[in-house]
């Protein structure tokens, strides 16, 4: 399998320019299946899970011309065939499950298995099934939770739904099929990521009426049929913020294009608690290393506007290696701490206790042989490889190529030395 050679680097210096945001283009790519006509998709990052959505709307019907080297996707959903998404695409990706609103709302049935992604917690779907349910489908799931689900509607009817926690996915699974359903529907405690209002912004250009998408309420009144439009993708928060950390832990200075500071507060303010520069120009967001030294600060992850779970493990590569003690609390997902046995081989010294880990703060880590466990934690292990002594080995970087998109090239304009090696 491919892997990455992560070389001690010196402060990293340059620009950098954010891609399209991952968490935003899927929900807009399955969201051009309520379309017969061709929507058009820009800023669209080159990244394996892109290229995974493209090959599950081609097995749908929809007619995909990616032009990814030009960042373009164009969707033309004339007919959709088939509802029944394919296992074997399913299962590499999270957002798979994001098709299941348009198959109702264009054909009245969907057949899903359940979706990958980050092996990150158990990451139920309960919320987007029973928000469907409110809408009036019926849903069969295989009892073991093995085979996959069925789901069938005559007509989508508007209705009321209650989220009990704010689910980023269940949110967009519930906009998109009432966007179609007959009269209103208001999704209660809805996710507000910036990634919902980009899905919103998107329907509302193709005809739909969305209010409230970024507040915790949202009103989706039906309306009978979509059209085709252009749409460009929100820059990658996640993308901007992995960078961010990358510049203070190297102690470095970077100038980082297309960024929307609004969208990176969480992560702006808890790296200046720890000593970093941050400053806006017209050219883009400045982020400083160098000026102060780098102490810890504590971090706890929260729905959006709190602080990003996907910049938990990242941002913990920073705390490593910092002075001062620092504590990180996880309360999105059950599981999302595998990155810290990986630290621990290079030396950090992290204890983890329920949803809480503890970092001590002020080592200096050495290169290792460490595994990307999951997306984040593989950007979070290449950050410790650039402070470590040495050399260290990244296996399973195909979790990285996931959502970072040109992620040697970005890094190595900024001076770092990240050699990838090709399986033979
Ligand atoms: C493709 C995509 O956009 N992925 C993002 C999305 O994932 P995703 O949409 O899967 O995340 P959710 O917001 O749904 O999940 C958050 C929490 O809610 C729980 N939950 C969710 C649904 C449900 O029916 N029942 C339930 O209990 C999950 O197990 C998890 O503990 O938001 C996450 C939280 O910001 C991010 O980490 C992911 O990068
Ligand atoms: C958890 C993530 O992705 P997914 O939901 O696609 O697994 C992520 O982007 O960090």
């Amino acid at each position: 399998m491919a892997k990455f050679l992560v070389q001690k680097s010196a402060p990293l210096k340059g620009e950098v320019e954010i891609s399209g945001a991952k968490n935003a283009v899927l929900p807009i790519m399955a969201a051009a299946l309520l379309t017969d006509e061709k929507c058009t998709i820009m800023e669209t990052p080159a990244l394996r899970d892109v290229d995974v959505m493209c090959r599950l709307l081609r097995s749908l019907g929809a007619e995909v011309n990616d032009r990814l080297d030009e960042n373009i996707v164009e969707i033309e959903a004339k007919n959709v065939v088939e509802s029944e998404a394919p296992f074997e695409l399913v299962k590499k990706m999270r957002a798979s499950i994001l098709v299941i609103g348009p198959l109702l709302a264009r054909t009245g049935k969907a057949v899903i298995p359940l979706p990958g992604g980050c092996a990150i917690g158990k990451r139920p779907i309960e919320l987007h099934l029973k928000g469907l349910r409110a809408l009036g489908v019926e849903i069969k799931e295989d009892e073991g939770h093995q085979g996959p689900l069925e789901a069938r509607v005559d007509k989508l009817m508007g209705n009321d739904v209650y989220l009990d926690f704010p689910s980023v996915g269940a949110t967009e699974v519930i906009i998109m099929a009432a966007a179609l359903a007959e009269g209103t529907t208001v999704i209660e405690n809805a996710a507000q990521e910036p990634e919902i209002v980009d899905l919103a912004n998107f329907l509302n250009k193709m005809g739909a009426r969305i209010k409230g998408a970024g507040t915790d309420t949202v009103k989706i009144e039906g309306v009978e049929r979509l059209h085709g439009v252009s749409h460009h993708v929100i820059p990658d928060r996640i993308e901007a913020g992995t960078f961010m950390v990358a510049s203070v832990i190297t102690r470095g200075n970077i100038l980082i294009r297309n960024i929307l500071p609004d969208h990176v507060k969480p992560v702006t303010a808890k790296l200046r608690e720890c000593g970093a520069e941050i400053y806006m120009t017209d050219e883009g967001m400045v982020v400083r290393g160098d000026v102060n030294p780098i102490v810890s600060t504590d971090i706890k992850t929260l729905p959006y506007p709190g602080f990003p779970t996907d910049m938990q493990s990242p941002f913990m590569a920073l705390l490593a290696v910092s002075k001062g003690p620092s504590v990180v609390i996880e309360t999105v997902f059950e599981n999302r701490f595998m990155h810290v046995a990986e630290f621990n081989r290079m030396g950090a010294n992290i204890k983890t206790d329920g949803n809480c880990a503890i970092i001590p703060g002020d080592k200096q880590l050495q290169g290792a042989q460490v595994v990307a466990t999951d997306l984040r934690a593989g950007a979070a292990v290449v950050l410790t490889g650039l402070v470590a002594e040495g050399t260290t080995e990244v296996s399973d970087i195909y979790h990285i190529d996931r959502g970072y998109e040109r992620f040697v090239e970005k890094f190595r304009g900024l001076g770092a030395t990240i050699i990838r090696i090709e399986d033979n």
